[in-house]
């Protein structure tokens, strides 16, 4: 399939902007992939339309939009807001079959959208960006055939590209797999799960579990929409019954809490502050825990009620504190982020619990140490995770930092220009991946109007 990563207007590499001074900014952060990829995909699941509100667009929503509409449901965006989204699933209660769908580089869409192909009028194909082609998806795949389905590969075993044949006969419902390599082999079963003839009994059987508040976040959306679910955690076992899948006619969507690392990461990196306006008091994203390891580092974080909205607001002297061992198991995907700072930090940090993102965007530890290195720091991988040991600040150079198609290592190396003279990076347009307009929103937060 064609890679769509890259905007044809920011192939060369991007001369990062250096802060004018200490920020002063408030920055929106657009809707959470995580929220918006779920909602989408349960309200394809239910049998009425269902308005989403503040949803992401970026390449991974659009992705999955496509990916609903090709199995038969209808998405259509209002024309002043494109966040708000109408998705009416199919009258029939049965998808298409006999077509093809694109994952791009999605997680959200290789690993959810195969367990709503369990409902197609015949076989599914999926395929994607040839990056994509790395990612781990065997124990979903495993995990749907012990429902019934058959899985055809045409590359490698256990890989993107292959075709689902939905079963023409469910076995009971039970599965056991091993999602030690991303929670989203779990929360793509789950999400399918009350659609199922026998609703879905699923069973984690390795020692580790990434990302549970994703887990967790899988289950609250699915009690939104009215499903029965019971979350067994410390058996790793979750029991979902039959029925059908119904959420509100309106829903609104959180926005992206991990998105919001590179900017809040900011105040640290350049001193003074920066706030996020409409923090949740409650969350089940990952990116919830984030205030809560800024302040570890040093940061002052507040949250500020101003006219019914919640802002999070984090300031700094920049100061930035090494956390040593420091366990990231919930929250693997902030990591390039918190690496960014960590470099520049008092005191050494082993990130722990994150051996999993071998199989992200990119392998994130390698590439972590890699670009780490390129600029002059210090780090290495770990078994399980990564050791950063931060080096005086005349150490670090320039570098042209390398984005290796990862939203995440481009804000990386965005970030590491708050504090490095003369950093660039290359193509800064796979940010579209979560944050199409990241770098407007940098160059503002910033004040730079180059
Ligand atoms: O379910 C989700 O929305 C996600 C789960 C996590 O995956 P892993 O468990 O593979 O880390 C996370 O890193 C990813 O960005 C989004
Ligand atoms: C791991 C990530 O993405 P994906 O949803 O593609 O797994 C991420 O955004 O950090």
């Amino acid at each position: 399939m064609t890679d769509m990563t890259a905007d044809p207007n920011i192939q060369e590499s991007w001369p990062a902007p250096a802060p004018q001074g200490p920020l002063h900014a408030r920055v929106k952060i657009p809707g959470s992939k995580s929220l918006s990829n779920r909602y989408l995909l349960l309200a394809a699941a239910g049998s009425s339309t269902v308005t989403l509100h503040g949803l992401l667009r970026s390449r991974d929503s659009e992705l999955m939009m496509g990916a609903l509409e090709t199995l038969g449901v209808r998405v259509s965006s209002d024309a002043d807001d494109p966040t708000t989204v109408s998705v009416s699933p199919p009258g029939s209660g049965r998808y298409t079959g006999n077509v093809t769908i694109d994952c791009g580089l999605a997680g959200t869409v290789m690993r959810f959208v195969p367990g709503l192909a369990m409902l197609a009028d015949g076989p599914v194909t999926f395929d994607g960006d040839s990056q994509a082609y790395q990612r781990p998806m065997a124990p979903l795949l495993e995990g749907l055939e012990q429902l019934g389905a058959d899985i055809v590969y045409h590359g490698e075993p256990g890989h993107l590209p292959f075709t689902l044949v939905p079963p023409s006969q469910w076995n009971s419902g039970k599965v056991a797999i091993d999602a030690s390599a991303s929670s989203q082999f779990i929360s793509g079963i789950l999400l399918i799960a009350p659609a199922l003839p026998h609703g879905v009994i699923l069973k984690h059987t390795g020692k580790t579990l990434p990302s549970l508040p994703h887990i967790r976040m899988t289950v609250d959306d699915l009690k939104h929409a009215g499903a029965q679910v019971k979350a067994h955690e410390y058996q790793r076992e979750w029991l979902v019954e039959p029925g059908s899948l119904h959420l509100p006619p309106h829903v609104t969507i959180e926005p992206d809490l991990s998105n919001a690392a590179p900017f809040l990461g900011a105040a640290l990196l350049a001193g003074g502050s920066v706030e996020v306006p409409n923090w949740p008091e409650q969350t089940t994203q990952p990116g919830g825990l984030l205030p809560g390891y800024l302040s570890r580092m040093g940061a002052d974080v507040s949250f500020i009620e101003e006219e019914g909205t919640r802002w999070c607001r984090v300031s700094s002297d920049g100061t930035i504190h090494g956390l040593g061992d420091f366990d990231l198991t919930a929250a693997g995907e902030i990591a390039p982020s918190l690496a960014a700072l960590l470099v520049f930090a008092d005191a050494g940090t082993n990130m722990l619990g994150i051996g999993h993102l071998r199989g992200h965007e990119t392998n994130r530890l390698a590439a972590l140490v890699q670009e780490i290195g390129r600029i002059g720091g210090e780090a290495q991988e770990l078994p399980d995770g990564i050791s950063i040991t931060p080096v005086p600040q005349e150490r670090l150079h320039a570098a042209d930092l390398h984005s290796y198609a990862d939203h995440r290592m481009a804000t990386f190396g965005a970030m590491l220009a708050l504090r490095i003279h003369g950093i660039t990076v290359e193509n800064i347009g796979t940010t579209s991946k979560t944050l199409p307009d990241f770098v407007e929103m940098w160059r503002s937060m910033l004040n730079d109007d180059k």
